[in-house]
């Protein structure tokens, strides 16, 4: 039987938890947990999740900070902010939007930020500790992608995962964490030669590569779970719609599972985002962190944080 991965509904499920979390926190008076989001420039995207992750934060009972910086502003504003929020008590998580204009450089603004209050999880630090198993932060969007996967599948182990994109945000990280879940793991990109026969290997196939329904059913192997993360904007019958980088119609024919766009990866990504704010908070403020959150919120056992 196909199944249509609900990411919408499991990221509501999942925020309730943490908003119950956080009101917890606040009763005993501990601490509310701090969110700041800065946006450099007007990217009409950008803005939109920007505004999303806000207001979910607030709902969830977080503080919610936002810095909208002009597109022309120099590296070196953008560096004095982070250091502010870096010692200001009330943040406990920083957020730089990605892509960044050309006179700001990734890389430095990205290691400017405290990494125990990276909650993207894009720190070199961050970054090294998923690698080598060890405690830390873990970036959202490959975050939800294995909790969805977990939901769906009972065990990753021994699976062969196919990743498409091998960028720092999303197909590395996610390459590292289903290594981690003992999945066999292949990492497709632009140089990839047969891309669809390599595909067609996969039991787990995780398309990121931005390619507006690049991949077809018959690149599927049947009975595979695909998740897709590709959001991609495209102009049908004179309105713009999404689309992932699947191409659902003729995927579900093939796939056990997939998760759609909008409403499978997107609000996970936003939940997990909440979720790595309150495990930054807790660390912080050396309270435990509950590590069954996502137990708790799906009534499941099979879909811890790792
Ligand atoms: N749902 C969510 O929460 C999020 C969704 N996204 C979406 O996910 C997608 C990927 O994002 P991101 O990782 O930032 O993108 P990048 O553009 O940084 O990386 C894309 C990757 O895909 C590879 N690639 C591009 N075209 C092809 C092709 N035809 N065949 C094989 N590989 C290809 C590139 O290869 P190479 O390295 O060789 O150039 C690169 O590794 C986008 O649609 C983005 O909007 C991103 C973040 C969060
Ligand atoms: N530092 C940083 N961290 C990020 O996590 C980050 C980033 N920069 N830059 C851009 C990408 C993209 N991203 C998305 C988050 C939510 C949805 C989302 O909620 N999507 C909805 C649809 C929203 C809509 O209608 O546009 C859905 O898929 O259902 C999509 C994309 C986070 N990113």
């Amino acid at each position: 039987m196909f199944v249509r991965i609900d990411g919408k509904a499991l990221a509501a499920r999942l925020r309730e938890e943490i908003g119950r979390q956080v009101s917890r926190l606040r009763q005993h008076d501990l601490v509310t947990p701090g969110l700041a989001v800065i946006l450099v420039g007007e990217d009409p995207a950008s803005q939109v999740y920007v505004r999303n992750k806000a207001t979910q934060a607030r709902e969830a009972g977080m503080s919610s900070f936002e810095y909208r910086l002009a597109d022309s502003v120099p590296q070196t504003k953008l560096l004095d902010l982070i250091e502010r929020l870096n010692r200001d008590p009330e943040v406990h998580g920083i957020l730089v939007q990605l892509p960044l204009p050309p006179q700001v450089e990734e890389s430095g603004v990205i290691q400017a930020i405290d990494p125990g209050k990276d909650i993207d999880g894009f720190h070199p630090i961050n970054v090294g500790q998923v690698a080598i198993g060890g405690p830390g932060l873990v970036p959202c969007t490959p975050l939800g992608c294995l909790m969805l996967l977990k939901h769906q599948l009972v065990d990753l182990s021994g699976q062969h995962a196919v990743v498409l994109g091998r960028s720092n945000i999303v197909g590395k990280p996610m390459a590292s964490l289903l290594l981690r879940e003992d999945c066999t793991v292949t990492v497709a990109h632009s140089r990839t030669r047969q891309l669809e026969d390599l595909c067609r290997q996969a039991d787990i196939l995780v398309a990121a590569v931005g390619r507006p329904q690049l991949i077809k059913g018959d690149w599927i192997k049947p009975g595979a779970t695909v998740i897709d993360v590709g959001i991609n904007r495209v102009e049908a019958e004179g309105r713009t719609r999404l689309v992932g980088d699947v191409d659902f119609a003729t995927a579900s024919d093939v796939a056990a599972a997939i998760t759609p766009v909008p409403g499978g990866v997107g609000p996970m990504t936003i939940a997990c985002l909440l979720l790595n704010t309150l495990q930054a908070t807790c660390h912080q403020y050396d309270i435990p962190f509950p590590d069954d959150i996502v137990s708790r919120a799906w009534g499941d056992t099979t879909a811890e944080p790792t």
